[in-house]
């Protein structure tokens, strides 16, 4: 694994075996910089292996892989530390990293007013809601400034309000910051409400990849939209009941 030589990233016939199963089987991948990318494929396909690859949290495998050297990482689950008040996870480790002081308290303010969680500073994490978790755990990730964001279904576990309302905050931090982002994801419409790409994982390989090149910010009543999910959907091998309100009403 290279890291720091660059700002976006590069895969190269990365492979990983788990037993007698070769999950990952010459993965090919270029993220620009900036770019928003989302990760698509049957459950079991390999998303998290590939996106834990690109952390460096998983073993040795085969292949090349160049990342950048600031990299953040949001899980489904917020993973707070619960004995932690919400500053103390957000700065948790950075004055490791030399940042201290001032530069410290900043950043952090900073973070907790993108999330809209200023007031909950103080607060016990098991005092949060689920929504209010995953925005501490978004500040934790954007307190380390970091030119690669890997998100691994990090709205799976909200309702669908608060999930709608997490996705917007995304889209928000992301055109404000622009870091390089994978977001490993099943709902289709997420993919095609953040992302400029959506690459589809089957076979151990990249196998489909769909260019999202639709205004921001997206609707999903945009025709568009509408035909890219179904295109998604047939991909992923769904087959959609109804691919929209409307449809649904006409079959009626
Ligand atoms: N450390 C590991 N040791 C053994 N097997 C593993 C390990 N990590 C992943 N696997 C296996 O690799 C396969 C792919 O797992 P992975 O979590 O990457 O899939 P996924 O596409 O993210 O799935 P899901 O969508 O259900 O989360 C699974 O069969 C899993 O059991």
């Amino acid at each position: 694994m290279t890291v720091g030589t660059r700002s976006g990233v590069r895969v190269r016939g990365l492979t990983r075996v788990f037993g007698e199963r070769t999950v990952l089987d010459g993965v090919d991948l270029d993220i620009a910089p900036g770019e928003f990318v989302a990760l698509l494929g049957a459950s079991g396909s390999g998303k998290s292996t590939l996106l834990r690859a690109l952390a460096g949290l998983d073993g040795e495998g085969g292949g090349e892989i160049d990342v950048p050297a600031k990299r953040a990482v949001v899980y489904q689950e917020h993973r707070l530390l619960p004995w932690s008040r919400v500053w103390d996870n957000v700065v948790l480790g950075l004055s490791k990293r030399g940042l201290r002081g001032r530069d410290l308290r900043a950043r952090a303010e900073d973070a907790l007013a993108e999330v809209g969680l200023s007031a909950r500073a103080d607060a016990w994490p098991l005092t949060l809601s689920g929504g209010e978790s995953q925005r501490v755990a978004l500040a934790r990730a954007l307190v380390r400034t970091p030119d690669l964001l890997l998100l691994d279904e990090p709205f799976g576990a909200l309702d669908a309000l608060t999930r709608l309302n997490a996705q917007a905050l995304v889209a928000d931090l992301w055109a404000e910051h622009r870091p390089a982002v994978l977001l490993v994801t099943h709902d289709v419409e997420e993919a095609l409400l953040l992302a400029d790409r959506a690459l589809l994982l089957a076979d151990g390989r990249i196998a489909r990849e769909y260019a999202v090149d639709l205004p921001r910010p997206r609707s999903m009543d945009d025709p568009r939209f509408v035909a890219l999910r179904r295109d998604l959907l047939d991909g992923l091998g769904v087959r959609p009941v109804a691919t929209n309100l409307t449809t649904a009403r006409e079959a009626l």
